[in-house]
Formats: C-alpha cells, structure tokens, sequence
C-alpha cells in the first residue's frame, strides 16, 4: 500500500463543507487524477454506500433504534473501504473523505451513548483496522456550530441536526477523547476562526500531511 488516506472530521457546522471546498480547489490541479475525493456515510461512486447514506440520513425513520443506526453506517463503511478506499491506496493515490470512523465513535459511541469502545468494536469488521494516516479536526463549541446551521442551512436540516444540543456535546467530548488517545494522527484546527483563516490553517496542515512518508 503507497497511496495516503486522509479524513476530515469535526462537529456539525464546523465548516467541514466550506473548508474541504476550498482545499479541493488548491489541490486539484497539484494532484490531478491522483487525488481520490470521497464521503461518508456513502463514498464516491460507491452505489451500495450511497444507498445506506440515503436510508440512514433520511428523516423519515425517526423509529431507527441507535444499533440499527450504528450498525447501517458500519455497513456503508464496509463497502467503502472495500470497494474505493483500499484499491485507491493500492493505486497510490491521495484519498480525501469526508468523515470516516471517527465519526461513528463520535456520534453513535458518544452522541447516542453506545459507548465508544463497543462502537471502535463493532467497526473492525468494516475497516479491519484501516485508520487514516492523518485527520484534520475541525474544532468548534458544538452551540456555535448548531448556530450556525440554524441560522443557515434550514433546508438542510437532517436527522441529527435537530436533536438537542446535549447530543452535540457528547459528540464533542468523544471526539476530545479520540483525539487525546491518538494526538500523532489528529491536526486540531480552531474553527471558530474566520472562515478564511480556517482554510489557512487546514491548508497548512494538509501541506505537511502531503509530505509525510506513506505507510509501507
Ligand atoms: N469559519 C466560519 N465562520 C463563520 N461561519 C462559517 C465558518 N465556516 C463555515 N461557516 C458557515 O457555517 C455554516 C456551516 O458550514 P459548513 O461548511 O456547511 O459546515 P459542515 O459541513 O461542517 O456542517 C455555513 O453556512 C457556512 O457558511
Ligand atoms: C460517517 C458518519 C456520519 N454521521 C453523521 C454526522 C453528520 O451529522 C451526518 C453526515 O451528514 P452530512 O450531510 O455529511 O453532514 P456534514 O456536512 O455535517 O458532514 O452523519 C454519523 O452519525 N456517524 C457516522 O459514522
């Protein structure tokens, strides 16, 4: 494997769209067909992932029990990781995704309180310990980012967006928590900068990412 896998991570509202837009801008023309953009839940031309991110996003199932939850976006992650992320490493080329396991030891493990180590658990059979070489942490007070989102996006508003800002502090305080164990992988960004400085910042880091040796 010689290719780098990158994820972005971070609250709701913190920026992550506005700022991965910004960086794509910068490094497509540096990287060209090397450069692998991608998302979860769901992944880029991943069907079967796609799929899941409609069913599991959608605000129509407010019945869906938090494991059923947890275990449909370990699913999508499985066939994301199969089907894009490892052949795209084997490719050598710069994966860039837009969330990925932390998030659901973020948002199932801390948010909806399954607890973090049996969430980690449950998602070795969908990455078999596949972790990105380095996480850009957009990090931001949860009650801004909700703001944020209120004041902005309210034809976006999804399932999790609506629910209540305690939700968001736990997924916050799982995230400090990940990132206190692994501090090597994690490049905290202070996202309640202005958004240009926000770029600056994760443009930088992404700068020193690019230029890490890759795993062997
Ligand atoms: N640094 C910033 N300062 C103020 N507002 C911001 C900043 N970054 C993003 N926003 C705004 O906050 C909202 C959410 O941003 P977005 O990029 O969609 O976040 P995310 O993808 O992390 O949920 C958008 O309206 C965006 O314009
Ligand atoms: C990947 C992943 C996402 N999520 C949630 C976080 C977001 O609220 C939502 C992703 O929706 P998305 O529209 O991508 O929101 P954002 O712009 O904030 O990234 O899914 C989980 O709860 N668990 C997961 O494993």
């Amino acid at each position: 494997m010689t290719g780098k896998f990158i994820s972005f991570e971070g609250p709701d509202g913190a920026g992550k769209t506005s700022v991965l837009h910004a960086i794509l801008d910068r490094l497509t023309p540096m990287l060209g067909e090397q450069l692998v953009i991608t998302r979860e839940p769901g992944g880029r031309d991943n069907q079967v992932a796609e799929a899941i991110r409609d069913l599991v996003l959608s605000p129509a199932y407010p019945a869906m029990d938090p494991w059923t939850e947890a275990m449909l976006y370990a699913a999508a992650r499985r066939q994301h990781v199969v089907e894009t992320i490892r052949p795209a490493l084997a490719d050598d080329k710069v994966i860039i995704s837009d969330r990925y396991l932390d998030s659901s030891i973020a948002y199932q493990g801390g948010g909806r309180e399954l607890g973090a180590e049996r969430v980690a658990d449950l998602n070795q059979y969908a990455t078999n310990g596949l972790q990105p070489q380095a996480t850009i942490y957009l990090d931001l007070a949860p009650e801004v980012g909700l703001a944020r989102i209120q004041a902005t996006r309210q034809d976006e508003i999804n399932r999790l967006d609506v629910e209540a800002l305690a939700f968001h502090q736990r997924v916050s305080a799982a995230y400090h928590d990940l990132i206190a164990a692994d501090p090597d992988r994690f490049w905290v960004i202070d996202a309640s900068q202005p958004l240009e400085q926000v770029v600056a910042d994760a443009w930088d880091a992404m700068q020193h990412i690019l230029t890490l040796p890759t795993e062997a």
